[in-house]
């Protein structure tokens, strides 16, 4: 059986390291660290991310500042309400929940965040310091991923990394992520052929794909270390909902190494990200 890798304990102690830090920093301020979220209509995903972050902000002492906006709202009052979080001096992160709904076109408004309290790491002027190996505000589930897998001390210099998935959000900065950390890198996605003959290379498989328990027995090479970004919620026959990952976790836990469970691997991590980048814009502008 594989080896878990407890995201829920590590984003506890990261949270409890920065309340530290919080009560220190705070009395000298004046005032705690504040993070803005926008949400945009009702994805179910983002529903649990923001109820997941805001009792985190609470417990570690940051103000939360959240906007939710119905599914009509257009991308004007969007820009409007990012300018005004931009010059609000209690505010030191702000998140756009994704994905928005069809009208809005996300990448323009990501253009909008003051880069210094891009708390998402999803501004190009971040984007591209993560693409020159430059220091700076990281997106935070694959930032939550690299952390894990550190303490952890999963060795990855020279390991076959395989990405399902290429998004913005995910898929691409984990890519990047993984390189920076001298893994062999390939991204695979809904064009991809021979798909579970390329995952079943990887010493290190991760998954974000978006498709309940996508990956299964025959996309896991023995002792590979997986990774599962998926949060997918299923109904089951009594109309009960529960959280899935991309993972076939019962299929999968006895040929991996190491796994992350799903609810309690990466989602605690993504959440403890957030609250750190939020915390390093803080201190910066002091
Ligand atoms: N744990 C967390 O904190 C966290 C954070 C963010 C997201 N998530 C979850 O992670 C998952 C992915 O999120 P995302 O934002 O990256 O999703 P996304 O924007 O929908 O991207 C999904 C990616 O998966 C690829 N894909 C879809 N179906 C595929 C298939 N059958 N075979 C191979 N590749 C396929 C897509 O390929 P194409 O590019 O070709 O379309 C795309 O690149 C979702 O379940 C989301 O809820 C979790
Ligand atoms: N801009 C942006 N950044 C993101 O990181 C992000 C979005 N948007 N939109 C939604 C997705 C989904 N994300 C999530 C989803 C769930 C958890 C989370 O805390 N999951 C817990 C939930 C446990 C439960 O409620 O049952 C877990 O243990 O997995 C975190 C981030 C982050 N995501
Ligand atoms: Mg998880």
């Amino acid at each position: 059986m594989a080896n878990l890798l407890d995201g829920k304990t590590t984003a506890q102690k990261i949270q409890s390291q920065l309340r530290e830090k919080i009560k220190t920093l705070e009395p000298q301020r004046g005032r705690p660290p504040g993070l803005a979220v926008l949400m945009v209509g009702d994805n179910p995903a983002s529903a649990v991310y923001v109820r997941n972050k805001e009792k985190s902000c609470e417990r570690v002492g940051i103000a939360s500042f959240g906007q939710h906006f119905p599914a009509d709202t257009s991308q004007e009052e969007l820009k409007e309400a990012i300018a005004n979080l931009n010059e609000d001096d209690r505010v030191d992160g702000i998140l756009v929940q994704l994905p928005l709904p069809e009208h809005l076109d996300a990448v323009s408004l990501l253009y909008e965040i003051a880069p210094h309290k891009d708390a998402d790491g999803l501004h190009p002027m971040n984007l591209g310091g993560l693409v020159r190996g430059e220091k700076g505000l990281r997106s935070c589930t694959p930032a939550g991923v690299m952390r894990l897998l550190e303490e952890y001390q999963i060795p990855l210099a020279g390991k076959r990394a395989v990405v399902l998935g290429r998004s913005i959000l995910v898929g691409k900065p984990m890519a990047l992520m993984l390189l920076e950390a001298n893994c062999t890198v390939t991204v695979a996605h809904s064009r991809t052929e021979n798909l579970e003959a390329i995952a079943s290379e990887a010493d290190i498989l991760i998954a974000a794909v978006g498709r309940p328990e996508m990956v299964g027995a025959n996309c896991i090479k023995p002792g590979a270390v997986v990774i599962d970004v998926g949060i997918n919620r299923l109904e089951d026959a009594n109309g009960k909902s529960r959280l899935v990952g991309d993972v076939d976790f019962q299929a999968a836990e006895p040929i991996a190494g190491y796994i992350t469970p799903v609810p309690g691997g990466i989602g605690p991590m993504t959440v403890a990200m957030l609250l750190q980048n939020t915390v390093e814009s803080y201190q910066k502008r002091i």
